[in-house]
């Protein structure tokens, strides 16, 4: 599956290069992942890129979000069995009607969301890609039937994915499974056995809840014997 990015040059809206807005790496609890897959959540405003994001990351679907101001996810995965190093690049509000040869110069796979017929979708280098048309719980709004989707996505040779960040991890959780694995597979290596197959986000460590209740029992005492929460 190829989609085709022309390589970078300055956004011509005559910013400097996109701004990837690190975040803290999410802490890497037990090894270090042999790989990393890295990938770009492009759309026009308004479609769903952060609620989509979110929802993969954390199963949840967060209402309403500050402007989007492309921030970077860094989680550890496991795919198909293979501890990967994933980042998921989160993009301000995009016209798909321009030319998308601009600067996010590192994209391998990327998730193109639209809920509007989309222009004229360029792209002229090769990454992955999966086209994900988002917000299907809103059958009223529906602006591009699902076989257009389809031959879009075929000829962008993606995958076609209809999801609802609203509604439910599942859809979101199939699109993002299919192109982390698509580039995971391209990036090659991994340890040759096969285990549980899917993807798995690594689950944070939860604190030590006996060190925190003993932490926190020495607060109290040190605030006064008037403290009557118990444990
Ligand atoms: N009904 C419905 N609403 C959604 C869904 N996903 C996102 N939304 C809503 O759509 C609006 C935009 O969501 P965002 O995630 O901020 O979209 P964005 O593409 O990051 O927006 P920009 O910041 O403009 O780039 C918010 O009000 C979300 O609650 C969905 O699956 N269904």
């Amino acid at each position: 599956m190829r989609l085709l990015v022309d390589p970078p040059r300055t956004m011509n809206s005559g910013s400097s290069n996109f701004l990837l807005v690190p975040i803290p790496e999410y802490p890497v609890l037990d090894c270090v992942p042999n790989k990393n897959v890295k990938i770009v959540v492009l759309g026009a405003s308004n479609v769903g890129k952060t609620a989509l994001i979110v929802r993969f990351l954390t199963k949840r679907f967060i209402g309403d979000y500050e402007a989007n101001t492309g921030a970077l996810y860094s989680r550890k995965i496991s795919i198909d069995g293979e501890q990967v190093s994933l980042q998921v690049q989160d993009t301000p509000c995009v016209s798909l009607q321009v030319d998308l040869s601009w600067s996010i110069f590192w994209l391998i796979g990327v998730h193109v969301l639209f809920n509007s017929p989309l222009g004229n979708l360029y792209f002229t280098r090769k990454y992955f890609c999966s086209l994900v048309g988002n917000k299907s719980d809103l059958l009223r709004a529906r602006q591009v039937p699902h076989d257009e989707g389809e031959t879009l996505a075929a000829s962008l040779g993606g995958a076609y994915f209809e999801a609802s960040a609203r509604e439910n991890h599942e859809g979101v959780h199939s699109a993002f499974l299919h192109l982390c694995g698509e580039v995971s597979r391209a990036l090659g290596g991994g340890n040759g056995e096969k285990r549980r197959g899917g993807l798995h986000l690594a689950r944070p460590k939860s604190p030590n809840m006996q060190e925190l209740k003993r932490r926190f029992r020495q607060v109290l005492s040190s605030k006064g014997k008037s403290s009557t929460t118990t444990l």
